[in-house]
């Protein structure tokens, strides 16, 4: 069974980048040109007066292998340090490809505290209605550089639920290397099916999630899932799809290939999947 997923209706969208997606995983190379068609599928939603908040991934991807290049040894600075470098490759880049769409661009870089805390949470809130209120793409992601394990969010799945939880947004899209949620990993089972359409994060369901083998991914199908429930429980559609060609977000509202997540509410609530 597959299912149109409807984003034209969606007022707010939050989309998120995978790394293998805005780097390319052998070279550590931005993938410019897909870029491109990304910010393009961008700026059609705003034509139509929806707004986009990304958040993306990439920073210990990209900067890593710019300490390779460099010949530095990465257990000296670390993640932090290759995090560092590679944010502004990122941004660079994306600052780039939304101005010559005619759009600004404002980082974001957020720990926990900046969505938990009670009165960092309104700044943060407010922060990201302005910038798109002002006609600014908010491009956020984790502020790896000083994060410590008990003040980062771990992963850009949660982190961006999280940030569809605060400004309200109605579909949260995860762009990944993946169709979108298999019964078992693809990679590892090409007999996996596709699940199209999930109304209930279950046991079963979650069984199905495991790691991710990418060496600069954070959580696998295990924190999408995760994210899946608190963009659900927030009452935002989540949807997970294949980001890898070029215009991917035209691809899903053409009927491409993804899992859905469907949340709750009066008249639908009946907790099941379909897989095909
Ligand atoms: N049940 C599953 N369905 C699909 N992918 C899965 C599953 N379990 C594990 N995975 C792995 O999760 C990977 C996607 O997660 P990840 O590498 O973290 O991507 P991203 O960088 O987009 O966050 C897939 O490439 C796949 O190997
Ligand atoms: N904040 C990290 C991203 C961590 C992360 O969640 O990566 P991914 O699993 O590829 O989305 C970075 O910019 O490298």
């Amino acid at each position: 069974m597959t299912s149109t997923v409807q984003l034209s209706s969606a007022r707010r969208l939050v989309v998120k980048i995978g790394s293998a997606l805005i780097a390319d995983p052998e070279t550590g190379d931005i993938r410019d040109s897909w870029l491109d068609t990304l910010i393009d599928d961008v700026g059609r939603f705003f034509a139509r007066g929806q707004q986009v908040i990304i958040v993306t991934s990439g920073a210990v991807a990209v900067g890593s292998h710019h300490i390779g290049k460099l010949d530095r040894c990465l257990q000296i600075g670390g993640k932090h340090a290759a995090a560092a470098i590679g944010q502004v490759h990122i941004m660079r880049a994306y600052e780039q490809s939304l101005a010559r769409r005619g759009f600004g661009v404002g980082q974001v870089l957020l720990s926990s505290e900046d969505i938990d805390d009670q009165h960092r949470h309104p700044n943060t809130k407010r922060t990201l209605r302005q910038l798109l209120q002002i006609g600014a793409v908010p491009v956020v992601n984790e502020n790896d550089t000083t994060a410590t394990s008990d003040i980062c969010v771990g992963d850009n799945d949660r982190l961006a639920a999280r940030v569809a939880q605060m400004v309200g947004a109605n579909v949260l899209i995860l762009l990944s290397n993946v169709d979108g949620l298999f019964t078992e990993d693809p990679h590892r089972n090409p007999l996996a099916r596709l699940v199209t359409e999930v109304r209930c994060i279950t046991p079963e369901l979650e069984a199905m999630a495991a790691h991710s083998p990418a060496r600069h991914s954070s959580g696998g199908m295990i924190t999408k899932l995760m994210a899946a429930k608190i963009a659900m429980d927030a009452g935002c559609e989540m949807v997970i799809a294949k980001g890898t060609k070029s215009y991917p977000l035209t691809a899903i509202e053409s009927g491409g290939p993804s899992t859905c997540f469907i949340p709750l509410t009066e008249d639908r609530d009946t907790c099941d999947a379909s897989a095909n």
